[in-house]
């Protein structure tokens, strides 16, 4: 028996980062960055006004007020994006709007509002320090300065920062290609009439949402039955053709495991008994050098697998840390029995008590039970050595995905 470290660590001393790729900008959204990417000029480029209003020198307007307005000519506008005035004297105004470069001379915007709104001349009602509403050259970023680090997760802010910084295109690590597959000859699709025995396919459809939440894109592909030549068929058509392939069931000690059966030898496909629960029998290797990782067919079992071993494994492949789903500290709301020398995953949901998160093991901790894993918010993580862990106790409490 393995523990999950090793487990995980044979699987991830394994797998190969993908290769860089260039993209345009828009196909870029949730892939990684692959190299760093630097501002080529100041953002903003330009000093400009923050605010519709006026540009004026301070110090002409320090004594307005409401009782005693400024009167200032208003030399003409300036428009975002449109050469207006570029420069104003002493004792004059321009009307500026938001985004557009302030004019030399100026060094201060009034906003409309502080004023009357001349067009020929403006009353300007409050008196504004130099500085007042313009926005720098380089405020926000410094020419040459990296706005986003190779291992980047390009999400909207990240993909807007590198469109503000003029880049068409970015070198990236792709979403991994998954194909999800459950093996079964019990399993029908959902929609179809179920005969004694049978029962709908849900792996496939749960692992595939599974992968494009840890950031690849999932394909579900049709039920294989336990037919050795046909699992072994379809895996070798599919290995050369994706990043990895994830199948479910026939893994453990059944007359008719046919995946382990088939794929036990085959490239470098092992099978081992993991101590954990659920997920205890697991496989992993290379097959024509794409991994494969084949879960055990319980639901619950191929989900928290899933989230173990395959989405670090997925992070890996991005050029991401290779990290499980976040954890969190909370308070357990009831006790809990764990196998020793065992890591026990319990389905649960957490809540604030006080301010400090709280979690309750669901009623329901049997693999098959899919349905206390939907209610679930968060699954908690009992180490090899817990074996009786009281009520109040902290315990570390991993959040799945909402
Ligand atoms: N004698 C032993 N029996 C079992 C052991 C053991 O150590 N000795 N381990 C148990 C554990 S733990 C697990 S987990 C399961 C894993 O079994 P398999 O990976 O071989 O999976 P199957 O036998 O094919 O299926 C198990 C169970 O899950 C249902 N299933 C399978 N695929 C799907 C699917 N796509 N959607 C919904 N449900 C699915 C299947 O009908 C079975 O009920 O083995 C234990 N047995
Ligand atoms: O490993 Mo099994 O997943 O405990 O039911």
């Amino acid at each position: 028996m393995r523990t999950v470290a090793e487990h995980l660590a044979g699987i991830l001393a394994e797998v190969s980062v993908l290769a860089p790729e260039e993209v345009a900008l828009p196909d870029a959204a949730g892939t990684v960055l692959a190299e760093p990417v630097a501002a080529p000029v100041a953002l903003p480029p330009f000093d400009n006004s923050a605010m519709d209003g006026y540009a004026v020198v301070a110090a002409d307007i320090a004594g307005a007020t409401e009782a005693s307005p400024v009167a200032l000519p208003v030399r003409g506008d300036i428009a975002a994006g449109v050469a207006g005035v570029a420069e104003i004297g002493v004792g004059s105004a321009a009307r500026i709007m938001t985004g557009a470069p302030l004019p030399a001379g100026a060094d201060a915007v009034v906003p409309v509002e502080w004023t009357d709104g001349g067009v020929r001349d403006v009353r300007v009602l409050r008196a504004a320090p130099p500085g007042n509403y313009i926005r720098r050259s380089g405020e926000d970023v410094v020419a040459g300065q990296v706005v986003a680090d190779a291992g980047t997760r390009l999400g909207a802010a990240q993909i807007g920062m590198l469109a503000a910084v003029g880049r068409p295109r970015v070198s990236v690590r792709r979403k991994p290609r998954v194909v999800v597959l459950s093996t079964g000859s019990e399993l029908r699709e959902p929609g179809s009439e179920l005969e004694p025995g049978q029962i709908w396919d849900s792996n496939s459809f749960m692992l595939a949402v599974a992968v494009d939440e840890a950031g690849g894109t999932g394909r579900r592909r049709a039920i294989v039955a336990d037919d050795p030549a046909d699992v072994l068929r379809t895996l070798r058509d599919l290995a050369g053709s994706v990043d990895a392939i994830v199948t479910t069931g026939g893994v453990s000690m059944g007359a008719r495991d046919v995946v382990k059966e088939v794929l036990t030898g085959v490239g470098t496909m092992a099978f081992h008994k993991v101590r954990m629960r659920p997920g205890k029998p697991q496989g992993f290797g290379l097959l024509d050098g794409t991994p494969v990782f084949t879960l055990p067919g319980n639901p619950v079992s191929a989900y928290v697998s899933f989230q173990v071993f395959v989405r670090p494994a997925l992070r890996a492949m991005q050029g991401l840390p290779p990290e499980s789903l976040p954890t969190v500290s909370a308070v357990l709301g009831a006790d809990v029995r764990s196998p020793a020398g065992i890591r026990h995953y319990q389905r649960s949901r957490l809540s604030e008590n006080r301010g400090h998160p709280t979690v309750t093991p669901a009623e329901g901790q049997g693999s098959h039970q899919l349905g206390s894993l939907a209610g679930a918010d968060s699954l908690i993580v009992l180490d090899e050595e817990a074996e009786a862990v009281p009520a109040g106790a902290h315990v570390e409490v991993m959040r799945l995905p909402s």
